[in-house]
């Protein structure tokens, strides 16, 4: 029987939706249960077809609902919202259900002798065990296993936050799938983990750096190359002492294996860092990847915010021919993997590329104008207000641009600290002579969100200001098990509808 029939949770829905799962999503759920029976079981409802079956829903706060995993209550939600704002063609695509999850940060407590690596209990800093999670790629599932075992037989003390005590804080597992040596349907299932070790340390000359040299060695004995199961890509290192939430330090150590981690989305090779942010997951990233490059004319000069490495821009800039590309992202530690998947692009790619680290709320303007295209993906708190502020008096900004023909971030004598060292962390990419109208106005925002509630409040703060109105929506299935989605929604400056409007009655009038 189904862990799921076991629950005393009740369906998150009465009503039975069909099951839009494609094929690839569904085929990669694990064979139900074998029956001795001669006669065929009767087929489960939908609800059960796309139900979580994890043994660990009860007390892991990852999951918030394990049923009609293909179809989140929310995008009921969404697709009202979209059509009271004139989009009625809302799309959600169901994505891959289980085994999505190529990146996990883990917490790791308990005893050397019996540790406990997984999340916290919902409202607690308790930790739940999640060996069997469904939402992992099988490949992280299976390092944990094999750090679990490595802690034991080291006698690694997992951390203590009351006493501050212990060695290992956290793990980070990431899963690259890229491997070309691989036909391209075996790739994904052959993911190879990248393991980031949160040690509690300054550094890796602290005492107790012996034990995490001995981990590490033992995560490669056993998971690297020369292993029967081939599973750990790299081990890296990350030393944290600090006693608040922040799960990394500042200070990374690449200790074994592959230092560049590649992976292959929306057209591009990426690198990624470990330091860096990275989606979790990466087949569902992709597919909006390809929605979102359709929304880009060829040739647009594209600001990207909220970039992380640039993964947006860049794939931009490589298959739609952008003139130019800016990307804005606050975290330095970003920078490296912008230069690596910078320098792998196809060589005809003839873009003016340029990634700064910067605050995006400071000055959003000065990113903005001379753009066609703004890219927005921020955190799941949503835009920063004075960016919302700045797109909401977009129109008004025309003549203050006029009275400089170079944005604020050029200017020769510039004094504000945060701008100087904006510009020293900057990379400039190809030619920087690209023919830019550093005057012009972007036609076209792209929002794409993973906070709902905080997407919502700045449409309609962006839609109120009539600066802008809403062309398209998608919604993309990138946290199944939850209530959460992805949200690429497009907005147009001006007021698309009521232009249109008006041309009607014209020619009403005209008949
Ligand atoms: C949801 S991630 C998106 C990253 C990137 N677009 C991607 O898909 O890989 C949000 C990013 O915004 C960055 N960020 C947060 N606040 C920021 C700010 N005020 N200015 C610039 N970047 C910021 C974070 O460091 C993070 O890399």
């Amino acid at each position: 029987m189904p862990l799921c029939l076991l629950s005393t949770r009740p369906p998150s829905s009465l009503t039975l939706i069909t099951c839009h799962a494609s094929p690839g999503a569904l085929r990669t759920h694990p064979s139900p249960p074998s029956t001795t029976s001669l006669s065929l079981p009767p087929t489960p409802p939908p609800s059960l077809t796309c139900a979580l079956h994890c043994p660990h829903f009860q007390s892991c706060s990852g999951c918030t609902h394990e049923f009609n995993l293909h179809r989140p209550i929310i995008v009921d939600e969404a697709t009202d919202f979209f059509k009271t704002l004139g989009v009625s063609d809302f799309t959600f695509d169901t994505c891959r259900l289980w085994e999505w999850r190529c990146r996990a940060k883990l917490a790791v407590r308990g005893s050397a002798e019996s540790p406990l690596i997984g999340l916290y209990q919902e409202g607690t800093h308790n930790v739940v065990d999640i060996p069997q999670c469904k939402a992992h790629h099988p490949n992280i599932n299976a390092a944990v296993e094999l750090l679990r075992r490595g802690i034991t037989e080291l006698n690694v003390e997992p951390y203590d936050e009351d006493q501050g005590t212990g060695d290992l804080r956290y793990v980070q597992m990431a899963v690259t799938t890229y491997n070309t040596s691989l036909p391209a349907s075996e790739r994904y299932r052959n993911g190879k983990v990248q393991v980031s070790l949160v040690w509690n340390s300054r550094n890796e000359n602290s005492p107790n750096s012996e034990k995490l040299n001995a981990l590490a060695n033992f995560l490669w004995r056993n998971g690297g190359p020369k292993s029967n199961v081939h599973l750990i890509h790299s081990v890296w290192a990350n030393f944290q002492t600090s006693t608040n939430n922040i799960i990394f330090g500042n200070r990374w150590r690449h200790l074994l294996g592959e230092r560049d981690f590649w992976e292959h989305v929306g057209g591009i090779d990426i690198a990624l860092a470990p330091s860096s942010f990275g989606q979790a997951n990466t087949r569902a990233f992709d597919i909006l990847l390809r929605k979102l490059q359709k929304y880009v004319p060829f040739g647009a000069s594209v600001a990207d915010l909220y970039a992380g490495a640039g993964v947006i821009g860049l794939s931009l800039a490589a298959t739609r021919k952008c003139r130019s590309v800016k990307c804005i992202e606050i975290n330095k530690e970003s920078k490296l993997s912008f230069e690596k998947t910078a320098d792998r692009l196809p060589k005809i790619v003839d873009s003016s590329i340029s990634w700064h680290h910067a605050d995006a709320s400071k000055e959003p303007l000065s990113w903005m104008v001379g753009s066609d295209v703004i890219v927005v993906d921020p955190p799941r708190k949503g835009l920063d207000t004075s960016l919302v502020d700045a797109l909401q008096n977009i129109k008004s900004v025309k003549h203050k641009a006029k009275s400089s023909s170079e944005s604020p971030h050029e200017v020769k004598d510039e004094k504000r600290p945060w701008i100087l060292r904006a510009r020293e962390d900057s990379v400039q990419i190809g030619s920087k002579t690209t023919s830019v109208d550093s005057q012009a106005l972007p036609e076209t925002l792209i929002y794409i969100s993973c906070g709902w509630d905080s997407f919502k409040e700045d449409c309609k703060l962006l839609l109120s200001s009539k600066a802008w109105h809403l062309e398209k929506a998608h919604g993309y299935n990138f946290f199944p098990g939850t209530q959460s989605i992805e949200v690429l929604a497009v907005f147009k400056r001006g007021q698309g509808g009521l232009k249109k409007k008006k041309l009607g009655k014209k020619k009403k009038k005209r008949l």
